[in-house]
């Protein structure tokens, strides 16, 4: 009889390769990994300018990865912090997940229901035509929600992303794909994500 949900979903949207492990082993409990990221990052808050005026982006955020792996990300140019062994840990068990090499990760620091992110597409030269992203979630779960790049008329997706699981980003997700975290109107406690990538340096 089976007794367990499937530990992976393929989702269904078309011209792009997304995969969700809901439970992935992680190393540590979920709750222990975001303390100690919320404790150990020196979290940043970027501005982003828009139509001529500067803002606070709503959310934090920290950059680690090789001393290379320089990347311009929000239209800004990030040096990378050192791995740390909380982060190199991580790092080893999403190269095994994924099967692919990372040399960087992005982490952000949603506060609270205020904090989100715009959409976009992970879609920059540096990361090469077709990325692959590793995306861990921990803490309160928060929805990516997913419009096509160009056609308004195909259906747009919202994934949620519980805490303590990976989203797998390959193949054309982000040449069709923008992707983005709402705020929300109700109460919510903190999220952190880190996104795993390779900068071709
Ligand atoms: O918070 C998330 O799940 C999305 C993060 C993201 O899209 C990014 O870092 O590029
Ligand atoms: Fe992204």
């Amino acid at each position: 009889m089976p007794c367990c949900p499937e530990p992976s979903a393929q989702l269904a949207l078309p011209g792009a390769d997304l995969t969700l492990l809901r439970s992935p082993d992680l190393g540590l409990p979920a709750r222990e990994l975001l303390s100690r990221l919320l404790a150990e990052t020196p979290w940043r808050q970027e501005t982003i300018t828009l139509f001529g005026k500067t803002h606070l982006q709503p959310r934090l955020l920290a950059w680690y990865g090789d001393p290379d792996a320089v990347y311009r990300y929000s239209g800004k140019t990030h040096q990378p912090l050192p791995w740390t062994e909380t982060l190199t840990a991580l790092r080893q068990r999403m190269e095994a997940l994924a099967g692919a090499r990372f040399n960087s990760v992005l982490l952000n620091y949603y506060r609270d229901q205020r904090d989100s992110m715009g959409l976009h597409a992970d879609d920059e030269p540096e990361l090469g035509p077709q990325p692959v992203i590793a995306s861990i979630s921990l803490g309160e779960e928060r929805k990516l929600y997913f419009r096509h790049k160009r056609q308004r008329e195909m259906q747009g997706l919202d994934v949620p992303l519980p805490d303590g699981s990976v989203l797998l980003m390959r193949g054309d997700t982000q040449a069709n794909w923008k992707h983005g975290v709402r705020k929300l109107w109700r109460h919510c406690e903190p999220r952190v994500n880190l996104t795993f990538r390779r900068v071709h340096t």
